[in-house]
């Protein structure tokens, strides 16, 4: 039985924890930002967000696991720098596990999080990228992922379960740019989409211009048609928040009419992606990303 701990006690954070809880002791040190959370877990004696009860195995403390086997942030990519603040207090040598999905930009430069990260630290750096929708997870459905990065053959041994099927992709780079991307395109094709022949229209430009901007950037096109790509889209468009919150733009909301009301304190990360790449002039360039950052600056 291994020792994890996780940074950040979100909901996919929380339910990843969930998930491994049923084998391993698991950790979660919670954010400032997550006093609700935990308020609720105290009182409730389970995590609300999700229908299973409490695992044994799973604590939620402000007080920091020694020697970890695992590290695993699962914070919202504005976190991130809290996230690396927090995994310097541990060893270099212990592996870290990003579940977190986005794009920075440093120094002029778009960079997936997870080339991100791993430049930032000493220890080995992999991430989860592919279709993997929380309360799934926690729920003791079975999940599919795609883990990328150093050492994930070992990592992969630590978290593959019954319920958490992990399979190891060599190429980190791209899975992430997908993971971070179909964001924007869930977001896109469910504002875009007035009837299902429409959505069928949109999710075949998604995966061409995907295609296009992975090859754009040496990435491996191919991996589009992988679970880092269709797969997380697919789940994306059908059971995520980016995909919730285009559908409200294809009812006519505005986009602070959905952030102030249905979708409140939610978690949207293609529309901070978006931003990004309308500021550093990419999306102009991807004719569904422009249309989106029209439609959403409009
Ligand atoms: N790899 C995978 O399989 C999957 C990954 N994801 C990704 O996981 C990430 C988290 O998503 P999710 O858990 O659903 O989101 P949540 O909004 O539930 O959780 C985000 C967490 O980050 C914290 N946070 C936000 N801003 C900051 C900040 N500035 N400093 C410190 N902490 C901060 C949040 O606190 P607060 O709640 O108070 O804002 C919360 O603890 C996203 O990048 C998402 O795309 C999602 C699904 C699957
Ligand atoms: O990344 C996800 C599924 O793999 C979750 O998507 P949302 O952030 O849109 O809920």
């Amino acid at each position: 039985m291994l020792n994890i701990q996780v940074l950040g006690a979100g909901v996919m954070s929380s339910a990843f924890a969930h998930n491994q809880a049923n084998y391993h002791n698991v950790h979660i040190f919670p954010t400032e930002y997550d006093h609700s959370v935990i308020k609720s877990i105290e009182s409730k004696g389970k995590d609300v967000r999700f229908s299973v009860s409490w695992p044994s195995r799973l604590v939620v403390s402000s007080e920091r696991l020694i020697d970890p086997d695992l590290l695993v942030i699962g914070v919202s990519s504005a976190g991130i720098d809290w996230a690396l603040s927090e995994v310097a207090r541990y060893s270099k040598s212990v592996p870290v596990l990003l579940l977190t999905k986005g794009i920075v930009i440093i120094a002029e430069d778009l960079i997936p999080i997870a080339s991100y990260v791993a430049s930032q630290i000493p220890n080995p750096v992999s991430a989860i990228s592919g279709p993997c929708i929380a309360q799934d997870l926690a729920n003791g459905g079975r999940s599919y992922v795609a883990l990328a990065g150093e050492m994930s053959e070992s990592v992969c041994q630590m978290i593959q379960n019954d319920c958490y099927d992990v399979s190891i992709v060599k190429d980190m780079e791209s899975a992430c740019w997908l993971g971070a991307l179909k964001n924007c395109y869930a977001l896109a094709i469910a504002a875009f989409s007035s009837s299902e022949n429409a959505r069928a229209y949109w999710v075949t430009c998604a995966l061409k211009e995907m295609q296009t901007f992975l090859s754009d950037r040496s990435g491996e096109a191919s991996m589009v048609t992988e679970l880092s790509g269709i797969g997380d889209l697919m789940v994306t468009l059908a059971g995520g928040r980016n995909g919730q919150f285009g559908g409200y733009l294809q009812q006519g909301m505005k986009p602070n009419d959905i952030l102030n009301g249905p979708m409140k304190g939610k978690t949207v990360e293609g529309l901070m992606l978006i931003k990004l790449l309308a500021k550093q002039d990419v999306a102009q360039q991807y004719p569904m990303l422009d249309k989106l950052w029209i439609l959403l600056s409009s």
